[in-house]
Formats: C-alpha cells, sequence, structure tokens
C-alpha cells in the first residue's frame, strides 16, 4: 500500500524539492541531511569542504536514498560552480561559517570573512535567480542583555523584559571593537540586515535562523581524536574531551554565564516545517531554542560529571572543575554573553513548533554517544608512547 501523501501545516501536499545546502558536512548539516533523507523525499545537493560527517549517507550506493543526495566538495570561497548549483535548486540553505568562540577574537580576519563577505554571492545569487534562501545566523546577533548593565542585585534583573530576547524587539549589544569576541556577531548581523534589504527591496523570499546553543552528537571534534590537539570547540565538546580524558572541567571565568540548551534533533524539527511551509516561513527571523532547559555553565558541567559517571560507569572526578580566567583560556579580546532565553512566541505561532527534549535526557544521549565513540580512541591515545621527535 502506498504511503499516505505528506502534507504541510495548511494541509496542502508537500511536494518534493531541491535543495543546495551549504555546509552540509558540518554538525546541523550533518543532522538536516540525515532527517531530509529518512523522512522526505527531497534531493540534497550538499556543498562542503569535508564529509566526513556525512560519510554515513553517501556510502554504500544501494542505500535507499543514494539517487537523493551528491556532495560536492567545494570552498565557498572560491569556487564558480556555486552559482549553477544554486541555480540547480528550488531552495538554498546556508550554513557555513567559522562559529566556535576560540576563533572570533584569535582569528577575527577569517571570521568577517566568513560570517560576511563568503556569504555575500550566496545572498546575490539567490536574489538574481529568483531562489529561496533559508539563511543561518544565530543567537549571539542580541550580544548582552539589557539586564546585565544593572547593577548585580536591582529587582529589574529579574524582570524578562530585560532579558528574553524577542526577534521584532530586542536591540543588539555588542562590546567595544577591542573585545574582538563580537566579530562574529557583528559580521552575522550585517548579513542579516543585507538578506532583509534584498527581501525589501528585490523581493528575495528568504528566512534567517537564530539558533540558541544546539547541542548533540557529531558536535564540533575532540581535540587530538578527530580534530587538531590544540583546538577549543565549543562547549559540549571541551567538557565531554575532559570527562574522557578524566580532566577536570574548565570554568571561565566562573561559570556564571547562562545558556538555554536544545537538542539538535528538536532544532532540526523546526528547520524542516521551515524548508515545507514557506508561505509561512518567508519573511521570518525565528529563535530556535529551548527556553525551560536554562542553566549556568558550572550547573551544565556538573550535570555532564554527573551523567558521564552514569554512562561511562566510572567514578566521578575528584577534583571535578577548575577556574581559568578568559585571557587565560581564549586570549585577549574575548567577551561573553551573559543570558540568552530565546521568546518563542514567532515560531510557535507561525509553525506551531515546540522543544521537547529535557536537558537531562539531551545530555544523556549525547555523552551516551560521545562514551562510545571516542573512549577507546582515548584511551589508545594517552597510552601511546610520545613520539620522539
Ligand atoms: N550549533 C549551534 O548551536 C549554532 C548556534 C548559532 C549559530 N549557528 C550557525 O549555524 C551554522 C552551522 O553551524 P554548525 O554548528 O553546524 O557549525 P559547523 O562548523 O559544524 O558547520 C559549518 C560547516 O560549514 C563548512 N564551511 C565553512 N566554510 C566553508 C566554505 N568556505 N566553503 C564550504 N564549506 C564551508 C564547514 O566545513 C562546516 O562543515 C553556522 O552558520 C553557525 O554560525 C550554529
Ligand atoms: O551555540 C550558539 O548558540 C552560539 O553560541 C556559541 O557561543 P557560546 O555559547 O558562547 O559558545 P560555547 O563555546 O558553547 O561556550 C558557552 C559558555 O561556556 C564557557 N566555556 C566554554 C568552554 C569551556 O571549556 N569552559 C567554559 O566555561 C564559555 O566561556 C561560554 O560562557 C557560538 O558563538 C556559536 O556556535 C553560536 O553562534
Amino acid at each position: 500500500m502506498a504511503s499516505p501523501a505528506r502534507v504541510d501545516l495548511d494541509g496542502n501536499p508537500i511536494k518534493p524539492i531541491t535543495i543546495c545546502m551549504i555546509g552540509a558536512g558540518g554538525f546541523i548539516g550533518s543532522h538536516l541531511c540525515e532527517k531530509l533523507m529518512a523522512e522526505t523525499p527531497h534531493k540534497v545537493l550538499a556543498v562542503d569542504v569535508y564529509n566526513d560527517k556525512i560519510k554515513h549517507l553517501l556510502e554504500p550506493a544501494s542505500l535507499p536514498w543514494a539517487d537523493r543526495i551528491q556532495f560536492y566538495r567545494i570552498n565557498i570561497k572560491h569556487d564558480s560552480r556555486l552559482e549553477g548549483l544554486i541555480k540547480m535548486a528550488d531552495l538554498t540553505i546556508n550554513l557555513a561559517a567559522i562559529c566556535t568562540p576560540a576563533d572570533y577574537n584569535t582569528r577575527p580576519l577569517d571570521t568577517i570573512y566568513s560570517n560576511f563577505i563568503d556569504a555575500l554571492p550566496v545572498v546575490k545569487y539567490c536574489s538574481e535567480n529568483n531562489k529561496r534562501l533559508i539563511h543561518f545566523s544565530t543567537c549571539e546577533v542580541y550580544g548582552k542583555t539589557i539586564g546585565s548593565f544593572l547593577p548585580k542585585e536591582h529587582p529589574l534583573r529579574n524582570d524578562p523584559n530585560f532579558y528574553v530576547l524577542k526577534e521584532d524587539a530586542s536591540p543588539c549589544i555588542f562590546g567595544p571593537i577591542e573585545k574582538q569576541r563580537w566579530s562574529y556577531a557583528c559580521a552575522k548581523q550585517l548579513i542579516e540586515r543585507l538578506i532583509y534589504a534584498e527581501g525589501a527591496e528585490n523581493g528575495l523570499e528568504f528566512t534567517i535562523v537564530r539558533p540558541f546553543n544546539w547541542i548533540g552528537p557529531r558536535m564540533d571534534f575532540i581535540p587530538g581524536i578527530d580534530g587538531p590537539s590544540e583546538g577549543v570547540p565549543r562547549v559540549l565538546a571541551c567538557f565531554s574531551n575532559n570527562l574522557l580524558r578524566c580532566e577536570p572541567l574548565k570554568l571561565v571565568d566562573g561559570g556564571q554565564s547562562q545558556r538555554t540548551f536544545v537538542y539538535i534533533k528538536d532544532a532540526i524539527e523546526a528547520v524542516l516545517l521551515m524548508i515545507e511551509n514557506p508561505a509561512r516561513a518567508n519573511g521570518q527571523i525565528f529563535n530556535v531554542g529551548n527556553p525551560n532547559n536554562e542553566v549556568t555553565v558550572r550547573q551544565l558541567a556538573e550535570m555532564m560529571t554527573e551523567i558521564y559517571s552514569k554512562v561511562s560507569g566510572e567514578p566521578p572526578l575528584e577534583v571535578p572543575s577548575i577556574d581559568v580566567s578568559s585571557k587565560e583560556f581564549y586570549g585577549e579580546g574575548y567577551d561573553d554573553s551573559d543570558k540568552r532565553i530565546p521568546d518563542m512566541t514567532i515560531i510557535n505561532k507561525q509553525l506551531g513548533w515546540n522543544p521537547k527534549t529535557s536537558l537531562w535526557d539531551l545530555l544523556d544521549s549525547t555523552l551516551t554517544y560521545q562514551h562510545r565513540t571516542y573512549a577507546e580512541a582515548i584511551k589508545q591515545a594517552i597510552a601511546k608512547p610520545v613520539a620522539s621527535s
């Protein structure tokens, strides 16, 4: 019996489309490709410089979706094939970016080029060829909260108007230029403004996504195993690396910053709704996060330590964490977002989307994956005698 036709949120049948996905080989791209292959009839032209995280979707040729995904090893900085691929597709999704905070103050030029200059041709080709664009921005465009400028004990700090981040109302508050941490957020903000202007002046059909700390399997790399030994990934991978190596977790400036974490699989549901409901998603900027999963970084460290001990069967570390200054950890020019709570009104109203997974459950499944994937390799790396020079 044929499976029932898939319908959008308004009950209309969903037509198969071709998607040019730039940055398809990254963390979010790999989960999005998986979802599109397993649950939809859409085709993906997967563009990236790497494909390790989607290899399982590309080979062997006998995979049921083999004719619906093609990988193009392309650096969008300099490759004339990009426009042709955008023309071949109905929709372009741009995920390509440098997006690890350790790079923002140490490689500010690369960060600005990657998040602004390199995205320009993508926007231009979409606009000129009347193709729809879903562009990945960031919750970092909000910068610091208004409340962070009030004295520590001020009662208004508890008023949501002073910290909840709303797409159509909150200001974008960055630190001074010498705090190069904000090079990323500022570049993302300018590309958002450019896309918005292309929509207003030239009719570009666009959707802007502001992810709030999406986490899960395949995020970033474990230093010395599948990434550089001296590399500094985002917090999930930093803490996973510490736990796998039985080292104390490093709390930057006391771990007082707050974050809301959302499970990658919940967030991907939101992206699929955007893909398949253009009439509801076009012209919108969407926060995608989980306001119920807020913790300080210190609390995150404690939770991950407890869960990893359960998952690995090893006793918790005697010294579970140590404090490090941001200057020591990230170098000169680091600064931080104090608190990030997404307002969910717009995505709720337009797409009816709500995150489901609690922080405990998402850390449990993610740390189970980390342990299964890396524990043995770490053991071997630690046991290996250091090569003589
Ligand atoms: N993960 C999150 O929670 C999060 C939060 C906020 C914003 N974002 C945004 O979402 C997007 C994807 O993030 P991610 O977490 O998957 O990061 P990621 O680093 O895992 O993925 C980005 C991918 O883009 C590719 N890429 C970068 N420059 C390229 C180029 N010049 N040509 C071709 N490919 C290139 C990289 O190789 C990588 O595979 C980024 O734009 C990021 O700023 C992510
Ligand atoms: O994921 C997001 O939504 C966005 O936020 C991230 O920024 P941030 O949350 O600051 O990045 P993390 O590296 O995950 O750091 C989170 C917090 O943990 C702290 N941290 C990080 C690593 C560590 O070992 N110890 C530690 O205390 C950082 O100082 C920061 O306060 C990145 O900028 C982007 O990937 C993205 O745009």
